[in-house]
């Protein structure tokens, strides 16, 4: 049977990337999508805007319609509207893929608390890579000691509105991890002015911004005489958008849960 995916910021970058995607993949369907109420897209056909033709569904602005009609819904938007879409999805059973950032950890515990009734895949990188590169960050990190100083780099597109990105996060927690430490006591993530040597054990986040770089992410462990370097560069957002109908898919029929994408990906 067909999985009626539902898309909340249907209109966004990520939103008209998924409608593409959904529309060329087997075994589920577009079944609606919204934006806020007098957004200039309302009632326009999601694949019109998605470049792929009309599909015959049209953007509308009731969240609560689209969780009742739908198995699952993918939401790349903002944290106020995620907490929002959690709650509609707690309320209506209906299961929910989230890839939004720039998320407290107090919204991430929200977003976990709606999974008492439903069941929800959050990830801030869907794509295979970074998940791969997260693994690998945390084994090169348990393999170092603090004579490797950790930097985090981020380079993304000019409308980008959070800093670090999720991935970044996630890449420090990661490396965090693998240390044994606890990433929200050793992260440094504003340098500016005369602020002092380099404090040993810090994990150091720098942040790029311009153009359309899709996302890149590199992990520097910098010591005395060598550095090693780990990456990743998205070139286009269908790594992205084939993450979350993967994680889509991979939903239907599992047990409420907060899961990731490296549950989705077998990779834990
Ligand atoms: N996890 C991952 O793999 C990835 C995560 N992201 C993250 O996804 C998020 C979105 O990115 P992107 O698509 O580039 O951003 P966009 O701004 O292009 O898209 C967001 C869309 O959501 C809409 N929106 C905002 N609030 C609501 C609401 N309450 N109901 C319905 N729609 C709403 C916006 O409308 P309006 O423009 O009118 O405000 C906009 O159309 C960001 O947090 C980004 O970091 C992005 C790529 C990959
Ligand atoms: O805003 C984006 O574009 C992206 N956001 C995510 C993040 O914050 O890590 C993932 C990806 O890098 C693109």
């Amino acid at each position: 049977m067909s999985n009626k995916i539902g898309i909340v910021g249907c209109a966004g970058r990520m939103g008209r990337m998924l409608t593409e995607v959904i529309g060329r993949t087997d075994s589920c369907e577009v079944y609606g999508g919204t934006e806020l109420p007098g957004s200039p897209n309302l009632g326009k056909d999601l694949g019109e805007l998605a470049g792929i033709g009309a599909i015959g569904v049209n953007v509308g602005d009731d969240p609560l319609a689209l969780f009742e009609a739908c198995d699952v819904v993918i939401d790349f938007s903002v944290p106020e509207a995620t907490l929002n879409h959690a709650k509609l999805a707690a309320k209506t059973g209906c299961s929910l893929v989230v890839g939004t950032t720039g998320m407290t950890h107090e919204q991430v515990a929200e977003l976990e608390a709606a999974t008492i009734t439903t069941s929800i895949v959050f990830a801030r990188n869907m794509s295979l890579g970074v998940n791969l590169l997260m693994s690998i960050v945390e084994q090169v990190a348990a393999s170092l000691n603090e004579d490797y100083d950790i930097e985090v780099v981020e380079m993304h597109h000019r409308h980008k509105v959070d800093s670090p990105s999720g991935t970044a996060l996630a890449l420090g927690e990661a490396a965090a991890s693998g240390r044994g430490v606890d990433l929200d006591k050793v992260a440094d993530k504003v340098r500016d002015g005369i602020i002092g040597a380099r404090k040993r054990g810090d994990i150091g986040f720098a942040t790029l911004r311009g153009g359309d770089v899709v996302g890149d992410h590199s992990v520097i462990f910098a010591a005395d005489g060598e550095r090693i370097e780990l990456g990743h560069r998205a070139s286009n957002r269908e790594v992205f958008a084939r993450g979350a109908v993967k994680a889509a898919n991979w939903l239907q029929g599992k047990e409420n849960g907060f899961y990731d994408m490296r549950n989705v990906l077998g990779l834990k």
